[in-house]
């Protein structure tokens, strides 16, 4: 410590010693003025007016000392810690209150380094100290300079702290990049407040783009609101240039935004990839990495989700070539007729287009599923001993309403034909909730979110999502339970929201053209799809003339079996397939059974939220409504189960757990909205 100084500041003088000294000297003046000029009757007027002026220099001098002492007072304390040479008039005060400074500049030497946290804690201390209130500071680092507000209304004693400190300005030589630190801050504390600091701004090298934003802010609980940090990201990604991602340190109070990578667009079908087994790459990640569906039981099924001209299809011709070069077959079943054409030729891959036989692929690979499902409840198979299969079924409600349509009128000319929808609709749910255990994966493409997917069992099943389309916030709920997710997906071509491993992502759906795409197809495409074709043709199983693994689809996997079928007999499904009868036991109903008093037996797996079931419960047999319905396997004995919560007539709720083969009674959906069969 330095010892203290013996020289004393004339500020420091008692100002009665000024006064003294000003008033002897007048009196003094006085005196020698009344000899000088022979009038003795000046003394005592020159004495009194010496007194006077004596008194006023002494007020005039504290006056003076009390406005300049706060400002000596917090240069001495200052001066060594801001190393400012030389102290004297290091801080200007520009306001006083009272007496005390309220606004003040204060200058700092060039060896202080104001981003020192601790240094700038204690300088805004000693100013709160000194000057009796709290200080707000904001650093200009270029000039070297503090301008300190304070507050100095009587009993305030907190310290707030409204730093502005970036690295220094005069040290960075790329032009742009202080203003672009000033806009970060400026941009951070409008959104997590005053006391939000950005530690750190990296840029891309010699430019002024911010690449990562490092931020420290005052602790809070609205951090741990997704809603919140979705809104600070914004505010960041609206404001300031580039697409950012954010990951927050709540332990630390830290957050650190980093610049995303641009995203691909127009992504080639990587021809070099390496196949893993059973993992059908379909897109990249912004990082370039390839994201593939892993088939299996977690993600059995996929939904596909996009308007026309969206990129559906390309995304199903992913998954198409995938599976064959993993020696996959495929049943590919399109409505719309043409939008797989150069598949048809393609071995292991069965197209199909006509509504019926579409229908008619689903009973038969229901009953493929069926007995792969009774080979392994017998002991007679595991899982894991059949091959898979792909089901395809793209534009889902073309499907349905074409089969409607077929399914009432074939209604109005056979009396014995009962049920509400196509029997194959009902095959359909339950090959939805069975399929994965017999190793048969389906692909849906629809055109927009529909419950019909995305709740109850189904919503279980088809966990492999992908969505082509800008949501709706509810839209983007229904698909990701989040209705932020989406919505701003950009309108470009393959651009997609998809399941992966680390939540919903955006993608971009590898680009796969066929000849079919005629003008879109180029040169390179061809190269690609020549060597696709290739890989797939050379990852063939036989399976023409009804051998291979697509056998069971019986005529409809012969090239040209079942061609008119709809001109030939228009209303009649198609002959049955060579395959073995349906085994004796296996009782299980095609769809539900209507009985005469407006119940009918349903399959468990058939149920939806609303449905109106009996269920034996500890009371009896209660009518219950169904509230929702679970999906899942035990993991001792591989059995699969639906667990059905329901609401009871007293509004009481619980939850009963059920077999997916079981069959339970339902009011039939037409008698409970108390509407009539269409
Ligand atoms: N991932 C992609 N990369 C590059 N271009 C794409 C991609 N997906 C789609 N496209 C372009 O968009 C066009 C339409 O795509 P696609 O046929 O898959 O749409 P869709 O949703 O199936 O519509 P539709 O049902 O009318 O056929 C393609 O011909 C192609 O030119």
């Amino acid at each position: 410590m330095a010892p203290p100084s013996t020289t004393t500041d004339p500020a420091d003088r008692s100002p009665l010693i000024t006064a003294a000294t000003s008033g002897a000297g007048l009196a003094l003046i006085a005196y020698a003025a009344t000899h000088l000029l022979h009038r003795p009757g000046l003394l005592p007027a020159g004495l009194g007016a010496a007194a006077a002026l004596a008194v006023l220099v002494a007020l005039a001098e504290t006056w003076h000392r009390r406005r300049t002492r706060p400002v000596r007072d917090l240069t001495t304390a200052l001066a060594p810690l801001l190393r400012t040479e030389p102290a004297k008039a290091m801080i200007k005060a520009r306001k006083h209150r009272n007496g005390t400074p309220t606004r003040l500049t204060i200058r700092y030497g060039a060896t202080f380094d104001e981003r020192d946290e601790k240094a700038r804690a204690k300088v805004r201390e000693i100013i709160a100290t000194r000057l009796g209130g709290p200080a707000e500071a904001t650093w200009k680092p270029t000039r070297r300079q503090i301008l300190v507000t304070v507050d100095a209304s009587p009993g305030s004693g907190d310290i707030i702290d409204s730093d502005q400190p970036a690295a220094p300005e005069t040290t960075d030589p790329i032009p742009g990049r202080d203003t672009m630190r000033t806009r970060t801050t400026d941009v951070v504390q409008a959104i997590l407040g005053a006391s939000a600091h950005v530690d750190r701004v990296d840029f891309a090298a010699y430019t002024d783009t911010p690449t990562g934003i490092d931020v420290t802010y005052a602790t809070t609980t609205r951090d741990l609101a997704a809603g919140f940090r979705d809104r600070v990201l914004l505010q960041i990604n609206s404001k300031i240039p580039g697409n950012w991602r954010s990951t927050w340190d709540f332990e630390n109070n830290r957050i650190r935004f980093e610049l995303r990578p641009p995203f691909p667009t127009n992504v080639r079908y990587p021809i070099t990839h390496q196949f893993v087994k059973y993992e059908l790459p379909y897109a990249v990640t912004e990082h370039q990495r390839i994201e593939s569906w892993a088939l299996g039981s977690k993600n059995p099924h996929c939904l596909v989700v996009g308007p026309t001209g969206s990129g559906k299809t390309v995304f199903i011709r992913n998954l198409v070539v995938a599976a064959r070069v993993l020696g996959i077959p495929v049943v590919l079943c399109d409505p719309k007729m043409t939008e797989y054409l150069d598949f048809e030729e393609l071995d292991g891959v069965t197209v199909i287009t006509e509504t019926l036989d579409i229908a008619e692929a689903i009973t038969l690979t229901h009953r493929e599923m069926m007995s792969r499902y009774r080979a392994i409840k017998r002991r007679q198979a595991r899982k894991g001993d059949f091959g898979k299969i792909m089901f395809i079924l793209d534009e889902f409600f073309i499907f349905k309403e074409a089969s409607g349509v077929i399914w009432q009128e074939m209604k109005a000319r056979d009396k014995d034909l009962k049920g509400r929808e196509h029997p194959c609709l009902s095959l359909w749910k339950r090959l939805a909730v069975l399929a994965r255990t017999a190793e048969i994966h389906l692909t849906v493409g629809i055109q927009r979110p529909d419950a019909e997917f995305l709740t109850g069992l189904a919503r279980d099943s088809f966990r492999m999502r992908i969505s082509l389309d800008q949501a709706t916030p509810e839209a983007a709920r229904m698909m990701w339970g989040n209705s932020r997710i989406g919505t701003t997906l950009p309108n470009i071509q393959g651009r997609a929201v998809a399941s992966t491993a680390d939540g919903p992502a955006y993608v971009q759906v590898l680009r796969l053209l066929t000849p079919s795409d005629e003008d879109a197809f180029d040169a390179e495409d061809a190269t690609v799809w020549k060597h696709l074709v290739d890989r797939m043709t050379h990852n063939a199983e036989a399976h023409a003339n009804g051998d291979g693994p697509l056998a069971f689809l019986g005529p409809l996997n012969n090239p040209t079996p079942v061609e008119a079928t709809e001109t030939e007999g228009a209303f009649a499904l198609p002959p049955a397939p060579a395959q073995p009868a349906p085994e004796p036991e296996d009782t299980t109903p095609a769809g539900a059974l209507e009985a005469e008093d407006g119940t009918e037996e349903a399959g468990v797996y058939e149920l939806e939220v609303g449905d109106h079931i009996e269920l034996d419960l500890d009371t009896g047999t209660e009518p219950v409504e169904v509230a929702d319905l679970h999906f899942g396997e035990d993991e001792d004995n591989e059995e699969e189960w639906v667990e059905i919560e329901y609401t009871a007539q007293d509004g009481t709720t619980g939850v009963q757990r059920l077999g997916v083969d079981d069959i339970v009674t339902r009011k039939t959906p037409a008698t409970t909205s108390g509407g009539s069969e269409t």
